[in-house]
């Protein structure tokens, strides 16, 4: 049997629903995310660190979960609210039921929402605190939202960074073969060495950096520059990430550093957002953001529209950029910067998700750019 839950925003509008999650409540900022496939991967992506997700999309939970699924290592949502949560899941790959996973997680979840009302909302009035709390107490439910105040401020890169460092060995799945389709990628005949600054790295991410002959080394957030250089590696890598990029002073500090010895870097979402505010630009907190797996951005070389996956609440300010920072990448949606390069140096960043975990594949050329600069910094060294 499933509790009564609610879901109670700032502005004071409540959502009657059912608990589906663990008992109890949560805070954060609500995003509305338009993927229609993905739930786990969305709640595993570090990047919503305090937020609660709602899918637009009306059925979730459909395919069940699998630990194969995961983008780190445990859901890092606030929260989750949906429409309808199917009486059955149905899939070869499923472990468990997302009713089940929530509550192991213990993730607070919500369903039975009019997920359409609710979008609407923050569409119109922009992301804002909410809570779901397991019960009918509104008043309390309404105060608790007004506790969590704004997301921007809030350095949350350094509470999901991993501790220590360590190497990343698995390439990209190629389902099905025998080994569950994991492939290792050969680190003593890597052709390159990265050395992968976790922010809250998507393992994805990492994933098809390896497929493509990399040797991985993954930093926590706070490692020095000069700790980064000790390791000798060909090129940077800057990772998404939760929170607001301008108080992550220890970071940008460590990319000027990076920058002045001109290997070539690549930097994803929270990574792109670094970069411009090491090169002097300025970022800024938007309405409600980019959440889904089918956001139009165009490339502003090939002109070719790209189909894209995204998740941020925060964008770089094009106004600005210095004069050796050009925009590269543009979202169709509402024109925002969603790509950028140095035009003195090998560095070079993207908005959204290449690696798309959930989504399409149209920006994976990057991953292939970033290994060309690599190639070519090493010939010319
Ligand atoms: N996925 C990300 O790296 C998100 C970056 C940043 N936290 C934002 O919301 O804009």
């Amino acid at each position: 049997m499933f509790e009564p839950a609610i879901l109670v925003l700032a502005d004071g509008s409540v959502f009657h629903g059912k608990s589906i999650g663990y008992s109890g409540h949560t805070i954060g900022e609500v995003v509305f995310n338009t993927a229609m496939t993905g739930y786990q991967e969305i709640l595993t992506d570090p990047s919503y660190t305090y937020q609660i997700v709602t899918l637009t999309y009306p059925h979730i939970g459909n395919t069940g979960t699998t630990e194969e699924d995961e983008e780190a290592t445990k859901p890092h949502a606030a929260g989750l609210i949906i429409r309808d949560l199917p009486l059955i899941h149905s899939n070869f790959r499923s472990h468990s039921s997302l009713s089940d996973y929530l509550v192991k997680h213990k993730i607070v979840a919500i369903a039975d929402i009019d997920t359409r009302r609710l979008t609407r909302i923050l569409r119109d009035k922009g992301a804002q605190a909410g809570c779901i709390l397991v019960g009918t107490d509104e008043a309390k439910a309404l105060e608790l939202a007004k506790s969590f105040g704004s997301m921007a401020g809030k350095d949350l890169a350094k509470e999901v960074s991993c501790q220590e460092l360590y190497q990343w060995t698995e390439g990209e799945w190629h389902l099905p073969v025998s080994n569950g389709g994991k492939a290792f990628n050969d680190q003593e005949n890597a052709e390159f060495h990265i050395v992968a600054y976790d922010y809250g790295v998507k393992r994805n991410i990492l994933r098809m950096l390896a497929e493509r002959g990399c040797r991985i080394t993954v930093v926590p957030a706070k490692t020095s520059a000069q700790a980064v250089l000790a390791l000798n590696p060909d090129g940077i890598f800057l990772s998404n990430g939760p929170g607001d990029p301008e108080p992550c002073d220890y970071a940008i500090e460590s990319i000027k550093t990076l920058l002045a010895t001109k290997k070539p870097l690549f930097g994803i979402c929270l990574g792109h957002q670094l970069l411009g505010l090491a090169v002097g630009g300025k970022t800024k907190k938007m309405a409600f953001g980019h959440h889904g797996a089918n956001h139009p951005v165009q490339d502003l070389d090939s002109n070719k529209v790209l189909i894209t996956s995204q998740n941020h609440g925060f964008e770089v300010d094009e106004a600005s950029l210095p004069a050796n920072v050009r925009v590269t990448h543009r979202s169709l949606f509402d024109h925002s910067v969603q790509g950028i390069e140095l035009t003195d140096q090998s560095a070079f960043s993207f908005q959204g998700h290449p690696e798309a975990s959930p989504g399409p594949n149209d920006v994976a050329y990057l991953f292939d750019r970033f290994i060309d600069e690599l190639r070519k910094a090493k010939q010319s060294a």
